[in-house]
């Protein structure tokens, strides 16, 4: 019954607006059932997308109430804490790791519904004035991780707000009145007056490095740039130059962003570190190039290397899942120069490889089965891609393949408003950050078209079930 439920929950929120049943009256499995079939008709004659997008507030509540059942059950029945601001919610990341697929859909989609329902209720009014607002918990953030304040503040018990402002060397009245700013957001608490305590959100930025290095590069890098944008795209209208962007005005250099980060190891190690907390999150996993990429094309033994690889994610689970191929790992010196001396594991000694190369120069490694970018091109313009990829040419052989993990973006209404809203937001970070940019399959075909006509073969795989990091592929045919 339970699973019969859950199949007619993710039917019901997938159905136009006009041929639902009343929203609270779809309680029991029988009518649901029923409602299934009508369902599985109506899709097959006039297709669907996105309709919650489209949905009204009784059929959004209604999705909410049956999916944050499911949601709510399955933690019950696993003896899993519910969710609570309660500093003491210390619940495990990932949560891919602790919950099931289906389970995480359920959750998702209430989390969609809640947004959709949030934003009917409020009208067109309070929802710009809110949407216009929305950079005071980016304020608050960039204060508090500036300052250390996660780990300032005690687990067990408070701090004063004169101490913390006086260990920081800060105003108290700055940060008295930047804390309960943030408390609004329930991150920090004060239990009473003048006292901070931790939350669960203060709590998860104390206790996962890799998490704050994050909310740290979105905070001291990304947001300054999107408050600079609009000036760039007046400045330097449809630019591609990596050095002509809202990042550069932001932070008053004519230099691009990673230029100025190998300049500044300590900035590179920190994107490195947020780097391997995006690597975590559920759908990004370098491991999913396993998955996408039919390795049995390779000959054996196989050489792949790994352009702009960071800390060799991708590079270390292709050698540990296929012993027949050895993985070099490139990035810039500033990069290559912080990988820790353990970075490689015993059992890869010999077949991961660290070196720095810059590809806007030529590739030095001759005749590689594999050159792979991994969340690397969507940071640069389509120009600077050709560039890139020109520059591999002369070491490619014949049959080489340039495989691209990156966003693939999905025509408007494909997916969720949620999911639309990470991605055309993360669409407009890379323009603020480098004048790059997110793109479709068609965009995709066009960069290789546009970079040498040999690169041939052109395939999309989009992954399973979600717009999350496609897999592209050419074949070097010359
Ligand atoms: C968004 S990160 C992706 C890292 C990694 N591929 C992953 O999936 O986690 C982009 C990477 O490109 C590297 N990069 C930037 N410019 C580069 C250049 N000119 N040559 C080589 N690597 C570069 C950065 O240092 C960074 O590690």
């Amino acid at each position: 019954m339970a699973i019969q439920l859950r199949r007619g929950i993710r039917l019901l929120s997938s159905f136009p607006r006009s041929n639902l049943p009343s929203p609270l009256v779809l309680r029991t499995s029988y009518q649901i059932r029923s409602f299934s079939k009508s369902y599985s008709r109506h899709s097959r004659e006039n297709g669907a997308p996105n309709p919650i997008a489209s949905a009204n507030i009784g059929d959004l509540s209604s999705i909410i109430q049956e999916n944050t059942k499911i949601y709510h059950d399955y933690l019950i029945s696993q003896k899993l804490p519910l969710p609570s601001h309660n500093q003491e919610y210390t619940v495990q990341f990932p949560l891919s790791t602790v919950l099931p697929e289906d389970i995480i859909e359920a959750r998702d989609k209430a989390i969609n519904a809640s947004q959709e329902l949030s934003l009917l209720l409020g009208g067109p009014h309070r929802n710009i004035i809110s949407g216009a607002s929305e950079q005071f918990m980016a304020i608050c953030l960039h204060f508090i991780c500036r300052h250390n304040f996660p780990t300032r503040v005690p687990i067990d018990g408070t701090i004063s707000v004169d101490d913390l402002a006086k260990d920081c060397g800060l105003d108290r009245e700055d940060t008295l009145r930047t804390l309960r700013c943030a408390q609004a957001w329930h991150l920090f608490s004060e239990p009473e007056e003048g006292r901070v305590a931790h939350t669960a959100a203060s709590r998860l930025l104390r206790d996962n490095e890799r998490f704050r290095a994050w909310i740290t590069n979105v905070t001291e890098e990304v947001w300054p740039s999107i408050s600079h944008l609009v000036d760039a795209m007046d400045k330097w209208p449809g630019s591609e130059d990596p050095a002509k962007t809202a990042w550069s005005l932001a932070h008053g250099t004519d230099e691009s962003v990673f230029t100025n980060w190998n300049r500044h190891p300590e900035k590179a190690a920190s994107f490195v570190t947020a780097m391997s907390f995006w690597n975590t999150a559920p759908g990004f996993e370098a491991r999913h190039i396993l998955n996408q990429f039919d390795f049995s094309l390779l000959p054996t033994p196989a050489l792949w290397v790994d352009m702009g690889g960071s800390l060799g994610h991708a590079a270390k689970e292709v050698a540990r899942a296929h012993p027949h191929v050895k993985t070099i790992v490139q990035d810039l010196p500033a990069t290559i120069e912080g990988v820790p001396k353990d970075a490689i594991p015993e059992e890869l000694k010999g077949r991961v490889q660290f070196m720095p190369h810059d590809f806007f120069n030529a590739q030095p490694v001759i005749g590689a089965d594999v050159y792979y970018f991994r969340a690397v091109m969507h940071d640069w313009s389509d120009e600077t891609c050709i560039t890139i990829l020109e520059n591999l040419i002369p070491a490619m052989k014949k049959g080489a393949r340039v495989l691209v993990t990156d966003t693939c973006v999905p025509r408007f209404g494909e997916v969720s408003m949620m999911e639309e809203r990470r991605i055309r937001s993360l669409d407009m970070t890379m323009k603020a950050f480098a004048n790059a940019k997110e793109r479709s399959t068609e965009d995709w075909g066009a960069l290789f078209r546009a970079a040498d006509k040999r690169f041939g073969q052109f395939k999309v795989q989009l992954p399973k079930g979600s717009q999350r990091l496609a897999l592209m592929s050419v074949v070097w045919e010359p």
